[in-house]
């Protein structure tokens, strides 16, 4: 099995690193568009593998396609980050030409691949992947963007903290957009082993959760001066992983709306059910009425932000 990852910065390079570790697949391409710097951290996490204990095979690639062929799946991390006090949204005029490029390339050579998307504004350049790969005869269901997965992780986290208890005991998602203001985590569906989690904590304590929690993103990248990695390469890592063992772990992902939760013709955050075929199957949270407010909401400012691709030449 083979994977590529598309992007040898922050979020590319991590991601790669956890697949090797965890020997996910025999070869990892990462390709990057800037000169030799694919190749040199592909040699560095290759001098890793005898103090980790991989065989995972890691290669680097400088732009060339051809290294990239046959993959099972492929992840898209190729674009600018956001910078402190920018929103992920303001990245759209430089990433969605990078997006449409590569997705062009990619299925070139892997036109079975499986892509998760992982540039930002992640909804948007999936909705993008979306369109390229289905003018090239892709299913739908091999087209996934990744956000979901690292919000409800840092949803964990805050919650965590707020609660005083282990993350590994929580169950906690949030859906809708992958934005500051567009994501919501529900609150009303997370469990501390199956108990309903403001049973333990107050309701304000519980709004300031999932209110650190939309801002998780923009918290990190004030500190750190550009967006986050560790999670989001680990949370990219876990994905891949639901896919090539064919786990059929329920992961909130975006995907291809068709009606589901009320919307069509737009790729937003929900659970999915990943496995060897891409994300297999739309999970029915039965929203009530507060949260499927706040969905449609979510995907009208997505929606809006769809509908720039279309000023854009690319
Ligand atoms: N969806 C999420 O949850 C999530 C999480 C973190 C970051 N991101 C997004 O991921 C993207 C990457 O973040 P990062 O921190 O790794 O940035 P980074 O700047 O460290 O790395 C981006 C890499 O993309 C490369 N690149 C640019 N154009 C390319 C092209 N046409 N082909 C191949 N490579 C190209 C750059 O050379 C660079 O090495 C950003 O858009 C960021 O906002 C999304
Ligand atoms: O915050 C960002 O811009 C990067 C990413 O979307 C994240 O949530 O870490």
């Amino acid at each position: 099995m083979k994977v590529t990852v598309v992007g040898a910065g922050a979020v590319g390079a991590t991601t790669a690193d956890n697949i090797a570790r965890k020997q996910i697949v025999d070869e990892v391409v990462l390709l990057d568009i800037k000169q030799g710097v694919a190749e040199g951290k592909a040699m560095d996490l290759m001098q890793t593998a005898s103090l980790e204990g991989f065989d995972t095979k890691i290669i680097g690639s400088t732009n060339d396609y051809a290294k990239t062929a046959k993959s099972d799946v492929v992840v898209i991390t190729s674009g600018l980050p956001r910078k402190p006090g920018m929103t992920r949204e303001e990245l759209i005029g430089i990433n969605a030409g990078i997006v449409k490029g590569v997705v062009t390339q990619i299925l070139t050579h892997s036109p079975k691949a499986i892509l998760l998307i992982v540039s930002n504004p992640m909804d948007t350049m999936t909705y993008l992947a979306l369109q390229v790969a289905q003018s090239m005869g892709v299913n739908k269901k091999r087209v996934i963007g990744m956000g979901g997965a690292l919000d409800s992780s840092r949803f964990r986290y805050y919650l965590s903290q707020a609660m005083g208890v282990s993350q590994g005991d929580l169950h906690a998602n949030v859906i809708g957009g992958h934005g500051d203001t567009t994501m919501i985590p529900l609150t009303r569906l997370a469990t501390w082993n199956g108990i309903p989690a403001s049973r333990f904590i107050s309701k304000e304590a519980l709004a300031k959760v999932a209110a650190d929690t939309m801002v998780g993103g923009a918290t990190l990248t004030g500190l750190l001066g550009t967006s986050a990695w560790y999670a989001p390469g680990i949370a990219s890592c876990s994905m891949v992983e639901a896919i090539i063992r064919d786990e059929k772990r329920i992961v909130p992902a975006s995907v291809s709306l068709n009606g589901e939760y009320g919307q069509k013709d737009i790729c937003l955050g929900v659970p999915v059910v990943l496995g060897r075929n891409g994300w297999e199957k739309i999970v029915n949270y039965r929203l009530n009425k507060e949260e499927q407010a706040a969905f449609a909401k979510s995907a009208d400012a997505v929606r809006n932000m769809n509908n720039v691709l279309s000023t854009l030449s690319i």
